[in-house]
């Protein structure tokens, strides 16, 4: 049996991501929080290692499938929960400046933990909801890249996340395999807020069954004012 680090490193090759010696040691040792600190609160369903390393941190790359960073300086993870994708995209891209965003204090108290542990520089932690700190200038259309995985349906998701991206920036959110119906039912939302969905971008996780959709969403107007409305009506009235 390979060992744990051997593991990690031939995954990720399979999406083209290579680690150094750094990058591989901060990815452990964020295992091995996750594990501890999900014993004394809800983190994550998944703890075997194999199954966190490709369900957690290479389906948190893949995105590299679908997006070049060069040209990437800011990224904002809205519900970013324990860190995905946030953490492992700012293990992988130490350059780039991240905010990970979450409504649920105990989830913030832990990434703080790991940013510390794991030495983590240039990025920053907010405790709150999505519809709030868009309103802040200091958040307001300021990011070159928004992503999100697992938070609310993309009419919803739009709202919380297209008044954070530049205009001429990017927010791609990871769906899963199939979401047609998902994607008529947000086109009016993206247009009102700004957006156009360029391409999706269908990517199955190796060596599973699991399917991603990368949906690339431009923003190539600002978004009005009035928008997002406020917390709890994007998710009760999507636009
Ligand atoms: C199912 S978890 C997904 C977490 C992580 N993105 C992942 O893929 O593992 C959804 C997260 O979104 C957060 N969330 C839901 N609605 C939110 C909102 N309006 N503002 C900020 N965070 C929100 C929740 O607190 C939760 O941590």
């Amino acid at each position: 049996m390979k060992n744990k680090e051997q593991r990690l490193i031939e995954n990720m090759k399979m999406i083209s991501v290579e680690l150094t010696d750094k990058q591989v040691s901060q990815f452990i040792k964020f295992y091995e929080m996750l594990v501890e600190w999900n014993k004394v609160m809800n983190l994550t369903g998944i703890t075997e290692y194999d199954e966190v390393v490709m369900k957690h941190f290479v389906d948190s790359l893949s995105i590299v499938k679908v997006n070049g960073f060069d040209n990437v300086t800011s990224i904002i993870d809205v519900g970013t929960g324990a860190g995905f994708p946030g953490i492992p995209l700012k293990i992988v891209f130490p350059e780039i400046k991240i905010t990970l965003l979450d409504s649920l204090n105990k989830r913030i108290k832990f990434l703080n933990a790991v940013i510390d542990e794991l030495e983590l520089e240039n990025i920053e932690t907010i405790h709150g909801r999505a519809e709030d700190f868009s309103k802040k200038e200091d958040y307001r259309e300021q990011y070159d890249l928004c992503v999100s995985r697992a938070v609310a349906n993309l009419a919803t998701l739009s709202e919380y996340c297209l008044p954070y991206v530049k205009v001429g920036g990017c927010f791609i959110p990871y769906k899963s395999g199939e979401i047609d119906e998902e994607l008529n039912n947000s086109k009016k939302a993206i247009q009102i807020l700004g957006g156009k969905i360029e391409e999706v971008v269908k990517f199955q996780l190796p060596d599973t069954d699991i399917g991603r959709s990368f949906v690339k969403i431009k923003k190539n107007k600002n978004t009005a004012k009035k928008y997002p409305r406020k917390a709890g009506l994007p998710a009760k009235e999507p636009l």
